[in-house]
């Protein structure tokens, strides 16, 4: 057992290393995912002896990318984590999971290990240059020696720590006395950092427009709120934090998509949370030259939004407007909903359509939903009913920038930072392989409570909907597009010896939905993806 010391030496790594550590336990960071590395040694033993000290917890992950989204998954999930990793490419294989943060708004800590500036430029091993290495989204705080750090609360901080030789400490570190209580008595930074409902300047709209309002990704409970006072169409995507109540409208992007719908065409104004991602109608319609757009700006980089923007306002009310047109709408999208659903039935095997409706229906109360980029986001968009308010489900997913990496580790932190409930994840195929290395634990990690649902449709479904699956291109498609890879799941999860279930229909999925074996876990549900263009052109056909 080497000795306690209670301080190591002035101007060593080991103490730059643990003063780094200190302030961000001291910030209300509680998780730290460790990529094994030399060169951050200093900070790796902190960490440690940091969660040996029962401060915080402590998780390694030998793949960058997927430690980068499980901090991503852990800060998402209010539980606000750091992620750290010794020089070279190493960093910049947290690259994904940093800009997903950027854009998301997401204030996960970066710490990245490096050589001392004196070997910069040189042919030093494992040594480039990291500092702005996460490009001008990002600032890099360039450390060298102990002192206060900037971290931002709506967005990544990188932190890039010099350290030289000793790498090791000379001994464990006996964290200060007062740091241990103030963290017994949850003083300093808040563990839980979450979007702090504080009290902000309301801007009032005026009735008589026909309003409508749309919650894009992390729009929150304001958007649903809003709706409910102005009794207006609420048209919120599964991520936004406002898929509840009798104003939400579940198909809405059917009706916006009917270029006859008078409804749509009708819309004089609207409203915008959050950051919507998922489908082009909702694009046109905030584009449209005749609709005033109201915006409360969204978290994250680049706020400014990519339409014209007629009123801007950290928050809106209003009162009570006519409620004829609000009960128009709901008419239009119950009508529209039975024919969805009579058109899935009707279907003689497994959908992906009847995927996402049954993973939907398994999330009860307190349970959390982490969804995929693709097809699965946008197949839960049309199946998910919107739930009442208060029975806190949440739906997480990374639309920052809709990318298709990290989504297997985001599950994991996200159902990590909330232990009291089990968590679903509705990932598609290629999405589940692109993260595969997250399902790489070793003995002592913290486990989940988390089945992933992966849609496996062998490819890449997204694109026979998009102009690429013209069958004009059907010559090129699958090498380009489809992917097709056969990869067998069963065997890729026996290597991480990942309990695995096969299931073909609709009573096999929800059989394995209504027993979860309350650790981590992957359902297959194999689906054809050569129906999927068909599929969609029929329901974008839809008509109330
Ligand atoms: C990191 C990243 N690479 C590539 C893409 C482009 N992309 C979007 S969806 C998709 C295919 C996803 O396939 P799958 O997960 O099987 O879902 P499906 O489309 O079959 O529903 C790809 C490659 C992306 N969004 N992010
Ligand atoms: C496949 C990629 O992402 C694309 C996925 C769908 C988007 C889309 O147009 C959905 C259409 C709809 O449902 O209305 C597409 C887009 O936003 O234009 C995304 O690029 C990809 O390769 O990035
Ligand atoms: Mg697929």
């Amino acid at each position: 057992m080497t000795p306690a010391s209670p301080a190591s030496p002035a101007g060593s790594s080991a103490e730059l290393a643990r003063d780094v550590v200190r302030q961000l336990v001291e910030a209300g960071v509680r998780q730290f995912v460790v990529a094994p590395g030399s060169r951050n040694a200093p900070l790796s033993f902190a960490v440690f002896d940091a969660a040996e000290a029962g401060l915080v917890d402590l998780h390694t992950r030998v793949d960058e990318r997927s430690a980068g989204f499980l901090a991503l998954g852990l800060t998402r999930n209010h539980a606000r984590a750091a992620v750290l990793c010794t020089s070279g490419t190493a960093v910049a294989n947290l690259h994904p999971a940093v800009l997903e943060a950027a854009h998301a708004g997401l204030p996960l800590v970066v710490l990245t290990a490096d050589r001392p500036a004196r070997l910069r430029g040189t042919g030093a091993n494992q040594t480039t240059d990291q500092v702005g290495v996460f490009g001008r989204l990002v600032d890099t705080v360039d450390l060298a020696a102990p002192g206060p750090l900037p971290l931002s609360d709506d967005g990544p901080s990188h932190l890039n720590v010099q350290l030289d030789e000793p790498l090791l400490p000379d001994g464990r570190w006996v964290l200060p006395e007062r740091l241990v209580r103030s963290i017994e008595r949850n003083e300093g930074g808040s563990a839980r950092i979450g979007a702090a409902d504080r009290s902000i300047e309301r801007l009032p709209l005026a009735p008589g427009p026909r309003t409508v309002v749309v919650a894009g990704d992390d729009a929150g409970p304001a958007a649903r709120r809003l709706a409910e006072a102005a009794r207006w169409p609420l048209l919120a995507e599964p991520s936004s934090g406002s898929r509840t109540g009798d104003h939400a409208l579940r198909c809405y992007r059917l009706l916006l998509g009917d270029p006859d719908n008078e409804l749509a065409a009708a819309v004089e104004r609207v409203v915008v949370l959050g950051r919507p991602t998922l489908s082009r109608p909702v694009t046109r319609l905030l584009g449209r030259a005749d609709v005033e757009v109201c915006s409360v700006p969204p978290r994250g980089v680049w706020a400014e939004r990519p339409f014209a923007v007629t009123t801007s306002a950290p928050g809106f009310t209003a009162e009570a407007d006519d409620p004829a047109w609000l009960d128009a709408w709901r008419e239009a999208d119950r009508a529209v909903a039975r024919r969805l659903d009579a058109l899935v039935a009707a279907e003689p095997g497994l959908t992906p359509y009847e995927v996402a409706g049954a993973v939907a229906r398994a999330v009860g109360p307190g349970m959390q939903l982490v969804v995929g980029a693709s097809n699965p986001v946008r197949d839960l968009d049309l199946m998910h009913r919107p739930t009442p308010v208060g029975e806190r489900r949440k739906i997480v997913a990374n639309r920052g920038l809709a990318g298709i990496d990290g989504t297997v580790s985001t599950a994991i932190g996200a159902a990590l930072a909330r232990p009291d409930h089990p968590t679903i994840a509705l990932l598609g195929d290629v999405t589940f392989l692109h993260d595969s290395n997250g399902l790489v634990l070793g003995p002592r990690e913290p486990r989940p409570d988390l089945t992933l649902v992966v849609v496996n449709d062998d490819g890449g479904s997204i694109f026979h909907t998009l102009e690429q699956g013209h069958p004009a291109h059907s010559d090129r498609f699958e090498a380009l597009f489809g992917t097709p890879h056969g990869v067998d799941l069963a065997s890729l999860c026996a290597a991480t010896r990942t309990p695995h279930l096969r299931v073909e229909s609709l009573a096999a999925l929800e059989q394995a939905l209504a027993n979860p074996n309350g650790a981590l876990e992957v359902v297959e549900a194999v689906v054809p993806r050569a129906l999927r263009r068909g599929h969609d052109l029929a329901i974008r056909s839809l008509r109330p």
